[in-house]
């Protein structure tokens, strides 16, 4: 799968610029010179293992905990609290005041966020029959299951139409289905024109929805880059091709796997793609020297695999690191 076309061009201007940052706790260092931006208008995958430092980055970002060292800007200059009406940030700890009622609770934040009483009521009422949760608007917060607490936590966070959105694991507690909402209510926001950085274990979401990524490990930036530069990167490509007659010898692959499918001379073939080749090309290529093509289709290692061997110490991946 590769990275949505509608990645902003690499001249778009930052809206969160990271530079040097370092963060000790006591004598452990969980942060260790980070440097990255996220650019106006992109969806942004901050990701990495359990206890990495995400949400801690998150934090220092949003000024909640103090950097030991390094700048950390949003719009160019430190976050202030009154800055908040342009963010929305779903935290990884959700809080939200148990014993009000759902819509009593959203209509409060939504007034907090500048809304007026009866626009927030109205964005809200549409937005919990949009979760199927209309029929729990007049129930106490403390009621509703944690998937569904999340889902008003979401609600909360977007209903101002924040230009900036920072989602700290927001899937988390999601069943598939809410998860599939969830992906379309972020894919709305930035068409909508925002910018969005989520924190999330779910590999194959952020393939769909992220322009950039960023792996921290160490502390530092281990793989940083669009979906396909990272894939790129630390995976392969391979192409998977039916055809008849004889593939020649080519330096831009390397046949993994030919198997005869069908009739003599039938083959189906797995092909390691060098970095440099155009699989288009490659095809064209074959085409023209007789060999005759029933399918032809190319991928990437996927970035669940890519994440399991960076961060599981996969030998295979160790020179490369
Ligand atoms: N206030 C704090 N005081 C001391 N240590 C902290 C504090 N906050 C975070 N840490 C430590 O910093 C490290 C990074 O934590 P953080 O919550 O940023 O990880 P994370 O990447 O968000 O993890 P997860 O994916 O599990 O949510 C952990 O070892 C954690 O124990």
């Amino acid at each position: 799968m590769t990275c949505p076309s509608t990645s902003p061009p690499a001249d778009t201007e930052a809206i969160i610029q990271v530079e040097g940052f370092r963060m000790d706790f006591g004598a452990k260092t969980v942060i260790d010179g980070l440097s990255f931006d996220v650019r106006r208008g992109e969806t942004f995958g901050f990701l990495g293992g359990n206890g990495c430092g995400k949400t801690t980055t998150i934090r220092a970002l949003l000024g909640i905990y103090q950097a030991t060292a390094g700048t950390l800007h949003i719009n160019g200059k430190p976050f202030r609290p009154e800055d908040g009406r342009t963010l929305g940030y779903l935290p990884e700890e959700r809080g939200l005041y148990k014993k009000e009622s759902v819509l009593d609770v959203m209509v409060y934040f939504g007034e907090l966020k500048g809304l007026s009483r009866r626009a927030a009521r109205g964005w809200s009422m549409d937005f919990l029959e949009r979760v199927n949760l209309a029929d729990k608007a007049k129930t106490r917060l403390d009621k509703l299951s944690g998937g569904q607490q999340q889902k008003v936590q979401l609600g909360v966070t977007i209903m101002s139409k924040p230009e900036l959105l920072i989602l700290d694991e927001p899937a988390k507690g999601f069943d598939p289905v809410n998860r599939r909402l969830l992906m379309d209510i972020i894919t709305e926001q930035k068409r909508d024109g925002a910018t969005v950085i989520m924190v999330t274990h779910q590999m194959e979401e952020v393939e769909q929805l992220c322009d950039r990524i960023l792996l921290l490990k160490g502390g530092k930036a281990e793989a940083y880059g669009t979906v396909a530069e990272v894939q790129d990167h630390y995976g392969t490509r391979t192409a998977t091709i039916a055809y008849t007659g004889v593939l020649p010898e080519d330096a831009s692959y390397i046949p993994v796997e030919v198997r005869q499918t069908g009739a003599p001379g039938e083959f189906t073939a797995h092909l390691a793609l060098t970095d440099a080749v155009d699989s288009a090309e490659l095809l064209r290529h074959f085409v023209s020297l007789g060999v005759r093509v029933s399918s032809f289709t190319t991928s990437r290692t996927s970035l669940e695999d890519i994440f399991l061997r960076i961060y599981g110490a996969d030998p295979a991946l160790e020179g490369a690191l």
